[in-house]
Parts: structure tokens; sequence; C-alpha cells
């Protein structure tokens, strides 16, 4: 589907805030900000959601924050749920892992989807809130960084025009027109490696984990990835190293001898999309310059292994816009916005440390590396010590470095519910109290947790909700809007609480 172009802006025009890059990340930064009712202009070269499935791997915290902005069930509805992995060495299997081992979660482990879905869910979304101005085939040609925003001239079928965005958020992709055009170092690791996509579409059953193969038969010296997604599409990633030829690599029929080769000749299948990728691990030193902030792969880039691309970029977007929301509507100072660096660049430095060294397994520099490999696998059958050295990719998970709000089964009024439904859900903070009822705060959501029935409280049925989230009775916790945890208090006493809502909020 094609988005009609939008018209120039006025002249003259200034914008509280500018999102560049209408992708997954551009369009969830301008819901989620939307949803706190900011007004948001986004701008897009393009006049479409993004050619082929590309990011297709959804992990559970990305799912969560879906949840929050209300697109959580389209995506358990579409998408296909995994938990389980397995990797294998030529046609034997050398580990399996489960990602979410327990029950009472309502997200999985990872949902499988095509990013056009998420997209066009996303764009309807946002044109839904009335508050997202969505620019099809509006181009950044320049850009300047000053103390009060940006300044951007923009290119248009209709004609070009200048912007000034109090705000601009560049969720430009890797290569980032506007990190270029500020001059901004994008630096790291280069890996001498390609890898082909294919995505085929086929009907052949293959259980719905996530399968990798080091050295099988049908692809030999080399790793395979595959991955189920809806519509019997399956997304296959051959690893062709780093003498290949992309050219001819790209060939269908090529692709096709190499799909026959994994599927056998009896199954029948058609190339949906072909790709080809070498990557790079990188990150801009700062995400934050000003009045523009860097988000998604515009600010750090990882390989595919492990997913943790569009979830590290998605999870850039939960962290800075109740930070920016609060600072415009003035409840708190623009030191807030320290935050997003103080957080997102260690997530990014975590997320390329686990990228790098799943690709440095994958894809040994020498003979010694590739020696320890082999031996890690060869043992891994059937030494279960040798099995947390096998290197896959480590599954996207959120930052280690602060805890997340946990999900369990509550009830509400005799109804199933989820916990993590009420945390962060009105754009608040939330503080979750265990058995005492906690005094009414401002700026704060108040949620009592109770062992036994009652009216004005979730019922914590399974005593789960207080085990992850470590309450005993009589205390509580406080929960950051984007549902990360900002301080453990008693319930009851008003004064610590507000005191810890003032930090949070660099007041
Ligand atoms: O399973 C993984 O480690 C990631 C799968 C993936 C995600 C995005 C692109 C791609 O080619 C593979």
């Amino acid at each position: 589907m094609r988005f009609p172009a939008a018209p120039p802006g006025p002249p003259g025009e200034t914008a509280p805030v500018v999102v560049a890059g209408g992708g997954l990340v551009g369009l969830t930064a301008a819901l989620d900000l939307a949803r706190r009712g900011l007004r948001v202009v986004l701008l897009d070269e393009d006049d479409q959601v993004s050619e082929g499935s590309r990011a297709i791997c959804f992990a559970k915290r990305t799912l969560e924050i879906y949840g929050r902005l209300g697109l959580g069930q389209r995506f358990l509805d579409k998408g296909i749920t995994w938990n389980r992995g397995r990797v294998f060495r030529q046609d034997r299997e050398a580990y399996s892992f489960d990602l979410l081992p327990e029950q009472g979660h309502e997200y999985p482990a990872f949902v499988n989807l095509q990013q056009y879905y998420a997209e066009q869910w996303l764009v309807e979304a946002c044109a839904a809130t009335g508050l997202v101005d969505l620019r099809w085939r509006h181009r950044v040609v320049a850009v300047e960084n000053r103390p009060d925003g940006a300044r951007l001239a923009i290119e248009t079928p209709g004609g070009n025009y200048t912007l000034h965005a109090r705000w601009l958020l560049a969720c430009d992709g890797a290569r980032s027109f506007i990190r270029r055009a500020l001059g901004l170092p994008f630096e790291g690791q280069v890996f001498r490696d390609r890898f082909l996509i294919a995505d085929v579409t086929t009907k052949a059953e293959f259980p719905t984990e996530r399968w990798f193969w080091f050295d099988p038969p049908f692809h030999p010296g080399q790793s395979v990835l595959l991955h189920r997604q809806p519509d019997d599409v399956w997304r296959i990633d051959f690893q062709l190293g780093w003498d290949a030829d992309p050219e001819a690599e790209r060939d269908p029929e090529r692709v096709r001898a190499r799909v026959a080769a994994m599927l056998g000749p009896e199954v029948a299948f058609e190339i949906a999309w072909i790709s080809i990728y070498t990557f790079r691990c990188r990150r801009l030193e700062r995400f934050r310059h000003g009045r523009t902030i860097f988000l998604g792969d515009a600010a750090h880039q990882v390989s595919p292994f492990g997913a943790r691309g569009g979830n590290g970029g998605v999870q850039d977007a939960d962290n800075l816009c109740w930070r920016l929301a609060a600072v415009l509507a003035g409840e708190a100072p623009e030191a807030l916005l320290d935050g997003y660096d103080a957080e997102r660049i260690p997530a990014a430095e975590e997320n390329i440390l686990h990228s790098t060294r799943a690709t440095d397994f994958i894809t040994p520099k020498n003979a010694a590396a590739a020696a320890y490999r082999d031996a890690v696998l060869e043992l891994a059958e059937d030494q279960a010590f040798a099995r947390p050295f096998v290197n896959s990719g480590r599954l996207s998970r959120p930052w280690s470095g602060q805890e997340v709000a946990a999900d369990a089964p509550v009830l509400r009024d005799n109804t199933p519910d989820w916990l993590l439904r009420h945390i962060g859900t009105d754009g608040r903070f939330t503080l979750v109290a265990r058995d005492a009822v906690p005094p009414a705060l401002p700026g704060i959501t108040t949620i009592l947790l109770a062992d036994a029935p009652r009216s004005d409280a979730l019922l914590d049925h399974s005593g789960l909700a207080a085990a992850r989230l470590g309450l005993a009775p009589g205390e509580a916790a406080l929960f950051r809007p984007d549902q990360v945890l900002a301080a453990r208090l008693p319930a009851t006493v008003a004064a610590p609480i507000l005191a810890a809502h003032d930090r949070a909020l660099g007041r």
C-alpha cells in the first residue's frame, strides 16, 4: 500500500517534536509520544511501510511495550509465538534452550512477525490518535542543530520547506542522514562475512522453534538459521563467507538450489524475498546532542543474531518518550533527558557485546577460534557444562542494568487479568503496594495487590505477582512510566514515595 505524499508544511513552521524516519522505531516513538498527548510531525522519505520481512523477531519486552501502547494483542493474534531454540552441529542436536521456562506471562519469549505488519499497525494507531502528522515523501536534506532545536530543510514532491523542530528524534536508520549531516562518527567493528536471507513460502511443517545449524550437511562449512513467520513464510539465513559474490548469490535460481538442498527435493516452496547482508557492530559516542536525540539503528547497530536491533530500538523509544513528555509538560528539567544516554548507551554496549561474541563464535576469525568452537559444539552434545558456551546468538533481553516490572496473572473483579496492564498504561508513575493501602499521591497511580479478595485491589491469587516483584506485605514498588523500577519503599508513608518520584524525575 502506498500512502499519499503530504503537502509541504507552511512557511516558517515550528513543531514541538519532529520524528525523522517512519520505520519501526520512529513510528513507535511517535505513537508513544502521542499516547502522552503530544503533537508529533513524522517525516519519512518513502511512501510505504518496510519492504521485505526484515526484523522478524519481537522479544517479550518489546511485546510488553506494544501492550502498553495498545497493540499487544495484534502481535499475539497474528504472530508466531515461540520460546524454544535448538542448535545443531552437522545432523545432530548439540543444545536446546527454553527462553521462558515458566508460566504466568501475557507475552511469550518471542513473537515472529514480518516487520511490515507491525509498521502498518503503528501507522494506523498513530493516525487514530489525531496527534501524529504523518508526512510521507518528506526527505530531510539539511539539518542544523541549534540550542533551541533543529532546523530542517525538507524536500517533497510538492515543493521544499523548512521546519523548526524544538526537539528532533533521529530514527532514520543505520545510514542516518541526520547523523552524517551533523558529522557524528559512528564507530565499531566490521564483520568480514556475508549472509543470504531467503524468505520462502512453503507448507512444510517444522516446529515453531528457532533452529540454528553449524556446518549442516545441506550447507557444509557454514551456518544456517531458520525461523517461522506468519502466512507460511519461513526465514532462512545462510552464512556465505566473505568471498561470496553478492550479485551471483542474489540470483533466484542459486537461492532456489540452496533452499531445495535444505528442505529436500519433495518440498514445494516459493521464494518471497532475497537479501544479502554484511554487518557491523557500532554506535554513536552519545545519543543525545542537545535537542537532537538518536534512537535505534541511527544510534547503534548490531548483527541480526540475537534479534537485538529492532528490539533495542523499540526499547530506546520506551526509555525516551516518557522523559521527553515530562520535560515538555514542565514536570521535569531537561536534565532528565541525560538519563536516556545514561541508560541506553550501556544497553547498546551490552547488545553490541552479545552480538560481537555471537558473531565471533559463528564466524571464527582464525584457526584457534574455529578449533575452540568445534570443541565446544562437540562437547555440548553430551556434556552439560559446555552448552552455555555454544553461542548462536544470545537473544534479546531488557538491559541488565535495571529492573523492569515483571508480569504475573491477577484477578480483577474475579476476571483474569495481567499485572503489567496496570503499570504505566496511563502514562504515569505507578506504585504497586502489597496488602497495605497507600496514600493518594499527586502524579502517581496506586495499585493495591491483595492476597485475599477485596473490591479495591488486584487479587494475587497465585502469589506470583508479589513473588516476582519481591514485595512482602506492607511494601511497595514505584515504577516509572516505562515500567522500570524506580524505588522500593514502605507502602503507607507518603514522604519517601514522593521523594523517590522527584528523584526519578530529576527534580
Ligand atoms: O534468531 C536470531 O538470532 C535472529 C533472527 C533474525 C532476526 C532479524 C533478521 C535476521 O536475518 C535474523
